[in-house]
């Protein structure tokens, strides 16, 4: 039931409630059952003071989205504030400290599952230029928490914005595929100039309102007890004259001449084409822009919304939108985050192990400020260790992405020992050694019987079945895999590794340091490579295939950078080192000997002295201060390997599009998530989204592994996999799940259950 309190015409400060049918009829109809629980509290809110200020509240927690309901409570309630004679003047807020997190982005969701754009409403026009910018009476907004999105161009509408400190204010929309779409691109520019506006936009981050104060968009800064009377305030001193009254849409001091404003679009225009190449939204955002700039903002408006309704339904809007709801959903974890546990605190932790990984990890632990006992096998290492945190450290200072106190502090946080002395009051341990079952399993046992019962025991191993490594100790319920990604202080993914075993209370402190830590914790089950290592195994290997068929290595790289990955396969075993592939083709081709690619490649380039970006030699060149040149000596190497192997169909290399190529390094991958998904390991496909995105770089704007995999289509990908298969090698055999997927038409995101009842 959605409640819209109405004001009493005898009694300004009395409010009554009345439902509103119209309203309730569409948002029950644009709702899934779902959402229910939060529609109680769906409502907009008009209090009339006896000083004559209307005030109108949007509330819809937790960031007062603009869902459409709310959307036609503010137009029902500013028309209602224009009627009443005893309003003089409104201001425009959000309850619970936040303005608003701007439109409602589950009904881009909507748009993206029908097709159908007639869901989205007229705000550009119908509320934000016609109802409240061009208003008799004087709009102020008072911004606390966060104006975001269409929050912001609300706020833009009004003729005036006060602000609390440090309120976030931003049009984050191109993050999402889009772009303002409620005037934005045209009202941040005539507010803040043109320069400013189009930054944030195209790189979506918001400022604070400090910033904003500074720049124009934000009129006052008021400490946030007296935000609403300083805006109630602001409103009258309006209606009465004493203050200007402005209408952003029309000004013009700040854009600049035509040819100035042309220039700067012109440099923008080139700095998207080289960042971001494959997004349609960053250009049309420019193109908007300079339509408003040539012939008007009102101009400017129409062309807006045109050009958004054609991007709201692209690809790349579903794959940013999918991630966006993909990413909130990994903090639910089905009985663990839903049976009443809280967290405990995590305020000490050892790692064992300060190389590369265990060094990253310590220095992503002390920035969450958790103090970290860092141990090393002898004090060399341990040196070691220290001072790459300390260049870790310094490197986030040198940035700016830290300042040198909070540096300093950081560095305080952790200390390096030799022996357990001090892990007798750690509330976790991760062990971050070699790979190397006997030695884990060794520092499993001695760390059960030194440090507290409540101590997590984590590993960071990336391959290992930690039913294996656990194997030795009594406290199986205290197991569990915090695998980080390299850099460990900079990659944002978490893989939480729990066996049959770890008990809830486990994961869900370790998911909660992740967050501490500023990582994204995504909760996978046990098995060879987990979900990430495991489903990206065939990355490679596929790269290995097609080199063997006889196709450029340079020509497969350049493909897989230009469809959205940051590197193409044969950089990323560069970049690696030989070492880890050697290693981790090892566990896979026990795991998996059935689909696993045997070339002698790496074993050749080792021999011949190379050893990727580590010794500066590898299927690239690698200089300082240079880019990776293709080494064509590997040309010969890439030759011999091909003649042990020898599976070009007739000697012949193979004549294959660059869009099979594409699709021949990663359908393979989307054939073995396929398994991942079948087998479990992960809690739902979305899951396996966020990981792929944030664990290997797989472009958000794609959507993640699986999405992308239904974007394509399980049938195209099923027949393309049993070609291969047939022609060229086992490694492409379908998996029994996309064949089933491809077969009966189900989605390979679909879940489970909905796969077995279209089966029946
Ligand atoms: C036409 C217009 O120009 C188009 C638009 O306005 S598009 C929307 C533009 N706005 C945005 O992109 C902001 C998106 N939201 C965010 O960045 C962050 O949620 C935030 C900074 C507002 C708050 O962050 P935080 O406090 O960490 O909370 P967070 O967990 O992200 O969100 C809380 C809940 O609100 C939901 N939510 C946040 N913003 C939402 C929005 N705009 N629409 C719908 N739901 C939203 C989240 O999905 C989440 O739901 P859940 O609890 O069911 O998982």
């Amino acid at each position: 039931m959605v409640n819209f309190t109405l004001e009493c015409p005898f009694c300004s400060l009395f409010t009554y409630t009345v439902i509103a049918y119209s309203i309730l009829l569409t948002f029950i109809d644009s709702c899934s059952k779902q959402e229910l629980p939060e529609m109680a509290e769906v409502i907009v809110t008009m209090e009339v003071g006896s000083d004559g200020v209307a005030l109108i509240t949007i509330s819809n927690p937790p960031v007062n989205a603009l869902a459409v309901p709310i959307l036609a409570g503010l137009k029902e309630k500013f028309a209602e504030a224009m009627r009443r004679d005893d309003v003089k003047a409104i201001v425009l807020t959000g309850k619970n400290g936040r303005f608003s997190g701007g439109f409602d982005i589950n009904v881009f969701q909507k748009v993206h599952k029908t097709g159908d754009i007639s869901q989205l409403p007229d705000v550009s026009i119908a509320l934000v230029t016609n109802t409240i910018e061009d208003a008799k009476k004087p709009v102020v907004a008072a911004v606390q928490g966060l104006a975001l999105g269409g929050g912001l161009e609300l706020a833009m509408g009004c003729h005036a914005r006060v602000a609390a400190p440090k309120a976030q204010l931003g049009l984050p929309e191109l993050s999402l595929g889009v772009m303002p779409g409620f005037g934005g691109t045209q009202r941040l520019p005539r507010l803040l100039g043109l320069s400013k506006a189009i930054d944030m936009m195209l790189t979506s981050k918001p400022i604070l309102s400090e910033e904003g104060a500074k720049l124009g968009l934000i009129d006052a800064i008021v400490p946030p007890q007296e935000l609403l009377k300083v805006a109630r305030k602001w409103a009258l001193d309006m209606s009465e004259m004493r203050k200007p009254w402005a209408r952003s849409l029309h000004r013009t001091d700040k854009i600049g001449s035509l040819s100035e404003a042309r220039e700067i679009i012109m440099a923008a225009r080139q700095h998207v084409k080289r960042t971001f190449p494959n997004l349609p939204q960053h250009q049309a955002c420019l193109d908007v822009i300079e339509e408003g700039i040539v012939h008007g903002g009102y101009a400017g408006t129409l062309k807006e919304v045109k050009v958004f309704n054609e991007l709201v339904v692209s690809d790349t809007s579903k794959g940013l939108v999918h991630i966006f709801f993909a990413q909130r959903a990994i903090s639910k974890v089905p009985k663990v985050t839903d049976v009443g546990l809280k967290p405990r605190t995590v305020k000490k932790v050892a790692v064992i192990g300060g190389g590369l990984m265990g060094s990253g990890i310590a220095t992503a632990l002390i920035l969450g400020n958790i103090k970290v006992v860092l141990k090393e096998v002898n004090s060399e290492y341990l040196q070691k260790g220290i001072k790459t945190i300390e260049a870790n450290v310094r490197g986030l200072v040198g940035r700016k992405k830290l300042s040198q106190a909070q540096g300093e502090k950081a560095m305080s946080m952790v200390s390096g020992v030799l022996d357990y002395s001090q892990f007798k009051d750690v509330d976790m341990v991760i062990e971050a050694v070699i790979e190397n079952v006997p030695l884990k399993q060794k520092i499993f046992s001695e760390i059960e019987s030194i440090c507290p019962p409540h101590c997590i025991l984590a590993t960071n191993t990336s391959t290992i079945d930690l039913n294996l490594i656990g194997e030795k100790i009594k406290s199986q319920d205290r197991v569990i895999g915090a695998h980080f990604f390299s850099p460990a202080h900079v990659m944002p993914l978490l893989e939480i590794v729990r066996t049959e075993k770890t008990s809830a209370q486990v994961i869900l402190d370790l998911m909660a340091v992740g967050k501490a830590i500023k990582k994204a914790p995504v909760v996978v089950g046990n098995c060879t490579g987990f979900a990430v290592n495991r489903t990206f195994f065939p990355y490679t290997q596929g790269a290995h295939i097609l080199l063997h068929l006889g196709v450029d290595i340079f020509r497969i790289d350049r493909l897989i950078s230009s469809f959205g990955l940051p590197m193409g396969p044969f950089q990323l075993q560069d970049l690696a080192g030989y070492g880890v592939a050697v290693a981790v083709g090892k566990e896979f081709a026990n795991a998996f000997p059935d689909r696993t690619f045997r070339s002698p490649i790496i074993d050749l380039l080792i021999k011949s002295g190379r050893n990727g970006k580590n010794n500066g030699k590898g299927y690239y060149i690698y200089e300082k201060g240079s880019k990776p040149k293709p080494d064509p000596q590997v040309f010969p190497i890439i030759e011999e390997a091909k003649r042990q192997v020898n599976i070009m169909p007739g000697g012949k290399a193979i004549s294959v599009t660059d869009k099979e190529i594409v699709e021949m390094i990663l359908f393979p991958v989307v054939n073995e998530a396929c398994r991942v998904l079948e087998e479990g390991v992960v809690v739902r496909a979305s899951d396996l989204d966020v990981a792929s995105v944030l664990g290997m770089s797989f472009p958000s704007y794609r959507g993640g592994i699986v999405f992308w995999g239904d974007l394509v289509g399980a049938k195209h990908i099923y027949a393309s996999l049993k070609k291969w298969s047939e022609k060229y090698s086992q490694f492409y055999k379908p998996s029994r799940f996309l064949e089933e997927r491809a077969k009966n038409g189900v989605p390979l995101s679909a879940s489970l259950e909905i796969s077995s009842r279209a089966r029946l």
